[in-house]
């Protein structure tokens, strides 16, 4: 029997180190013989990307952000992810629907009823098998960004905005304990890679023991 595929989802308060390890989960997957699928939100489609070019760049009212990050995200399952879960492909996304939870709804303050409308509408039947919530407090997560690169949008807000994404970020762990995964993020990175490698592999062992009951 053909296994099925697996929808990964990194996610983490800009900074904390989540980009740093998306490419070595992928290769690891890829060298146990499975397909995998990156993508990544807002973006992974063409329009998708122009998209998040707008939600990153312009300035907008709150609720015109949410539903652009969703229309984004309606194309990205559309296109690339549900085809290629289908396909028994696994899916690794850098960021889904926990960052609208934590950046629109933690650090803009919309309505959590609002965004679980979003998410009933968008994906009802899809939801991640596994989060990867690269987890660091604020000050640092600030030193790094400082540290590396030009700043978008939201790399540009104040540390209650970061403070508030990174709390919801960790209440959504609390309510969804089966698939969120909260890595210390301030750990040396061969350090969180060694235990990435433990994690997927035991993850890839226990999808081809089931695929073969
Ligand atoms: N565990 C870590 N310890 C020290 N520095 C780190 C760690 N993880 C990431 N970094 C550094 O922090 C910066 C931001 O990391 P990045 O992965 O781009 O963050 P994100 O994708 O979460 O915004 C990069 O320069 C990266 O090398
Ligand atoms: C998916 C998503 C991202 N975002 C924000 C979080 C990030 O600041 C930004 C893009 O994320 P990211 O790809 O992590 O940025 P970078 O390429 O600079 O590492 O979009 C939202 O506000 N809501 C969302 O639903």
């Amino acid at each position: 029997m053909k296994q099925s595929g697996q929808f990964i989802t990194f996610e983490g308060i800009d900074g904390a180190g989540k980009s740093t390890h998306i490419a070595y989960v992928i290769e690891l997957i890829k060298q146990h013989g499975i397909e995998v699928v990156s993508t990544r939100e807002p973006g992974g489609t063409p329009l998708g990307e122009r998209l998040r070019d707008l939600a990153l760049n312009e300035k907008m009212h709150l609720e015109t952000e949410a539903l652009l990050m969703f229309a984004a995200r309606r194309e990205n399952l559309a296109q690339v992810i549900e085809p290629a879960l289908q396909r028994g492909d696994w899916v690794i996304s850098d960021r889904f629907t926990d960052s609208s939870f934590a950046y629109q709804g933690g650090g803009r303050n919309l309505s959590l009823e609002k965004l679980n409308t979003l998410e009933k509408w968008v994906h009802p039947d899809v939801q991640p098998d596994l989060t990867l919530l690269f987890d660091v407090p604020l000050e640092v997560a600030r030193e790094r960004l400082d540290a590396t690169r030009v700043q978008d949008k939201f790399e540009q807000e104040k540390a209650d905005f970061f403070a508030a994404a990174r709390a919801e970020y960790l209440r959504r762990a609390a309510e969804f304990p089966h698939r969120f995964q909260v890595i210390d993020s301030t750990r040396p990175i061969p350090e969180i890679r060694e235990f990435l490698h433990q994690l997927i592999s035991g993850l890839i062992t226990r999808t081809r023991a089931i695929a073969n009951e």
